[in-house]
């Protein structure tokens, strides 16, 4: 490995996500894990050593890794983004499920150094929003669901890319304001509502599918992830990416952009 080689720090090291961030960059060339922790003992993984969470911030000051990678729960990411500010290390979350002052939490640590929020960093999920976004804005009074399905290991619901996605839909179509999540009993559809549908079963990686119908006609945009390696791999481009940044609160966006310029 290369002295100038893009250092990491992963956190939640023993979830499916820490493994698969941690797996993804030993593969790619230019990346190494220098610090992996998880909160309870966890087993090395593809060859590197977990350390305890409890002492993230001693392994953060000796290791001065280029960025960290968390994909834990709410609780722990705005803890683990407190450590990052006091490290002065950036940080990279694809956490989901945060409540509006956690939000907040992680946008003061990120007046102290750079942080990266994305619910998912799939590449044809940042498609499929460009495309949802448009296709809402040019169907006005369309009626829209949103349709997520996820395995059945999943805690929050509906899940953080589906709370994004309706975020966009609002954001082109102001007569769409109210979310109803399901639908039971006695319950036509009013005029402002966008049903939203969370589904948890089996080993399903991650589907979401927007459904806009009116005027005799449907449109379905669906991404399905194939495996967490795109999460993975999106995570990576974004540490990449966020090393050596100023301050400030940034998106996935922000990464591709970059790569299209
Ligand atoms: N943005 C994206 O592209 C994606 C986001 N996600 C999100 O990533 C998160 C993790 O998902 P996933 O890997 O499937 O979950 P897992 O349950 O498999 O892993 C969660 C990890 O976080 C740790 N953790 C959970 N709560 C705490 C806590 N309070 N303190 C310290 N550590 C904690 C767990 O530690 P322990 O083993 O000790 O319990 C575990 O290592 C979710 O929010 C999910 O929605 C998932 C996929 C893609
Ligand atoms: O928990 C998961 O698995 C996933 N979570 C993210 C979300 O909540 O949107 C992204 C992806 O769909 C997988």
């Amino acid at each position: 490995m290369s002295a100038d080689a893009l250092s990491l720090a992963v956190t939640g090291a023993g979830g499916r996500m820490g493994r698969e961030v941690i797996e993804a960059a030993v593969d790619r060339e230019g990346v190494a894990v220098a610090v992996a922790v998880n909160r309870t003992e966890t087993d090395p993984v593809a060859g590197v050593p977990v350390a305890d969470a409890a002492d993230l911030d001693d392994l953060l000051a000796s290791e001065a890794p280029d960025a960290l990678i968390d994909f834990t729960g709410p609780d722990s990411a705005v803890a683990y983004a407190e450590t990052c500010a006091d490290a002065g290390v950036p940080l990279v979350t694809g956490t989901t499920g945060f409540a509006d002052a956690q939000i907040d939490d992680l946008r003061a640590a990120s007046e102290a150094v750079p942080v990266l929020k994305a619910s998912n960093f799939a590449r044809g999920v940042a498609a499929l929003r460009r495309a949802v976004r448009e296709a809402a804005a040019a169907l006005p009074g369309y009626d829209v669901e949103l349709t997520e399905t996820h395995h059945n290991a999943k805690r929050d619901a509906p899940s953080g890319t589906a709370k994004s996605i309706l975020d966009d839909v609002e954001s082109v179509r102001e007569d769409l304001d109210e979310r109803v999540h399901g639908r039971e009993g006695d319950a036509p559809r009013g005029p402002g509502e966008v049903g939203v549908h969370a589904r948890r079963a089996g080993d399903v990686t991650g589907e979401h599918e927007v459904l806009l119908a009116g005027n005799r006609e449907t449109l379905e945009l669906t991404h399905r992830a194939g495996d967490r390696g795109v999460f993975a791999e999106g995570a990576l481009d974004a540490a990449d990416w966020i090393a050596g940044r100023d301050p400030g609160w940034y998106g996935f966006g922000d990464v591709l952009d970059a790569g299209a310029e």
